[in-house]
């Protein structure tokens, strides 16, 4: 489809020239002299792009940039001027009109800045598309699982406390830990909320594409640079830009990135306006950045500058009360996804969860819990459908109860052992009541729960008198 430009010259045969010209290079051109007819023309039809002249009879083109802007800002504006006045060309542009062009006209130069601003439009409004995107999938960020072990409760706190404010963030732990989610769970939790929140990949990044990434391009500004792109910083203002595997990144790139960040400004690989940046940065890594200083591999200023708070993200081994609340979340969660009604997992399930290592944390669990219910069609998760590294813990677990026992009956004195075991227990048990009571019968044996003959039994039994005691 033909791109629509409506031009607005009251020099009607500089609006006609520039028409003609512009139906060669394959757009679609309506015209106009006056500001009033043009207000007229834009209420019946959707323009691409308007040329402008700067002055016109019944107005100027920062009152057309202004009200274009307000009500049809998806159509770019440029400005044409009779004369050069760089300090009235930046406050149009500022105003957000695309570019401007100074009269006399050339041709490849109208054809150029056309180009251009069509190829910023398409940009901006991948970009705006992308932020609605983000809009949705904010929507879509999986539940945060709180846990109720320690380690747990205290990162919740850690998230309660830093989301609010706009400290910059690292991150540590381990893979699958959960660092992105706690990244998206601090942006939720922040005055950013509805604003982008940009997750970036470090670890993928390479050295060459690195600033366009971060940054973005203008087309043609390098070979390769086919089209305009809008990078991750620009994509992310106003909001959140999470950087995952932060020590993988170069030297250089770090170098850039550290100015980015203190200048709070970028620009466009070959662009020469600057884009003003209000954006909160949380880092993540799994290694130990310090390390990662001594060793020359990560600077330590860049580090300084995002340490204004550090959150460590605990291995799913380190808080293993959590595993089964994570299991049942992530069982609903699979429910819901396949139209299931799984309600429980077997106890050998659950005890296989508990004792297996979880190298890849939580995102292993989850994994793992998706697998089996899509392989369970009864209403228990059952051993059979767990991969087969879970049978290895079970069955190692099952070889060592198996050795005890073992070793328990070469013994021969299996029976013996726990008698003894059970005496030594009564009688460490009685004792602790009896001092707790101050040798008081009647509570100890309601404590004990036993009746007080049975008390005295036993008392007499293990030579428990208050004075032996005493005297002991
Ligand atoms: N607290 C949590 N609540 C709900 N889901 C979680 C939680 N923690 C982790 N997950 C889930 O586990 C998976 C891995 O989490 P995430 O990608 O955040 O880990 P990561 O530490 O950033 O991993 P990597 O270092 O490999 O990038 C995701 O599917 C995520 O939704």
């Amino acid at each position: 489809m033909k791109n629509k430009i409506l031009i607005i010259d009251d020099e009607i045969n500089v609006g006609l020239l520039l028409s003609r010209y512009l139906t060669k290079n394959g757009f679609e051109v309506s015209n106009t002299t006056t500001g009033t007819s043009a207000i007229e023309m834009l209420e019946n039809e959707k323009f691409d792009l308007i040329l402008c002249d700067y002055r016109l009879d019944d107005t100027d083109g920062r009152e057309i940039l202004k009200h274009v802007k307000e009500n049809y800002p998806a159509t770019g504006v440029i400005i044409i001027t009779g004369y050069s006045d760089i300090r009235l060309a930046v406050e149009l542009i500022k105003m957000g009109a695309y570019d401007y062009i100074v009269k006399p006209l050339y041709p490849d130069e109208i054809l150029n800045t056309v180009n251009k601003s069509l190829e910023t439009k398409k940009a901006l409004k991948k970009h705006s598309s992308n932020k609605n995107e983000n809009k949705a999938e904010i929507l879509n960020f999986p539940k945060y699982v709180e846990g109720k072990s320690k380690p747990s409760l205290k990162l919740l706190e850690q998230i309660n406390l830093v989301a609010p404010t706009n400290y910059s963030i690292i991150l540590h732990g381990k893979s699958g830990t959960g660092k992105e989610c706690v990244a998206k769970t601090i942006h939720l939790n922040s005055l950013r909320k509805n604003e982008p929140f940009v997750a970036m990949d470090c670890g993928s990044l390479s050295k060459e594409l690195a600033a366009s990434e971060f940054f973005g391009h203008e087309k043609g500004s390098f070979t390769g640079a086919l089209s305009t792109k809008v990078g991750h910083f620009e994509q992310a203002n106003g909001g959140t830009l999470f950087l995952d595997e932060v020590a993988n990144l170069s030297y250089e790139t770090q170098a850039i990135l550290l100015r980015a960040v203190q200048e709070r400004k970028i620009k466009r690989i070959g662009s020469t306006k600057e884009i003003d940046l209000d954006v909160r940065i949380i880092i993540a890594t799994n290694e130990n950045l310090e390390n990662c200083i001594q060793k020359g591999t990560f600077r330590e200023d860049l580090y300084h500058r995002f340490n204004e708070f550090s959150i460590n993200v605990p291995s799913l081994k380190d808080r293993s009360e959590d595993i089964l609340v994570f299991a049942d979340c992530f069982l609903a969660e699979a429910n819901e996804e396949l139209n299931k009604n799984i309600v429980s997992f077997s106890k050998e399930v659950k005890n296989c969860f508990l004792t297996y290592n979880w190298p890849g944390n939580v995102r292993e669990l989850k994994n793992v819990i998706r697998r089996v219910a899509l392989l369970t069609n009864g209403h228990q998760i059952e051993m059979s459908a767990l991969p087969l590294e879970f049978e290895k813990v079970s069955s190692a677990k099952s070889q060592q109860r198996e050795k005890r026992l073992t070793a328990l009956k070469k013994s021969g004195n299996t029976a013996q052992d726990l008698k003894k075991l059970t005496k030594e227990a009564e009688y460490t048990a009685i004792l602790n009541v009896l001092k707790e009571v101050n040798f008081n019968k009647t509570k100890a044996a309601k404590i004990l729960q036993i009746d007080r003959k049975t008390l005295y039994n036993k008392i007499k039994v293990n030579n428990l008198n208050e004075e032996e005691i005493e005297n002991r």
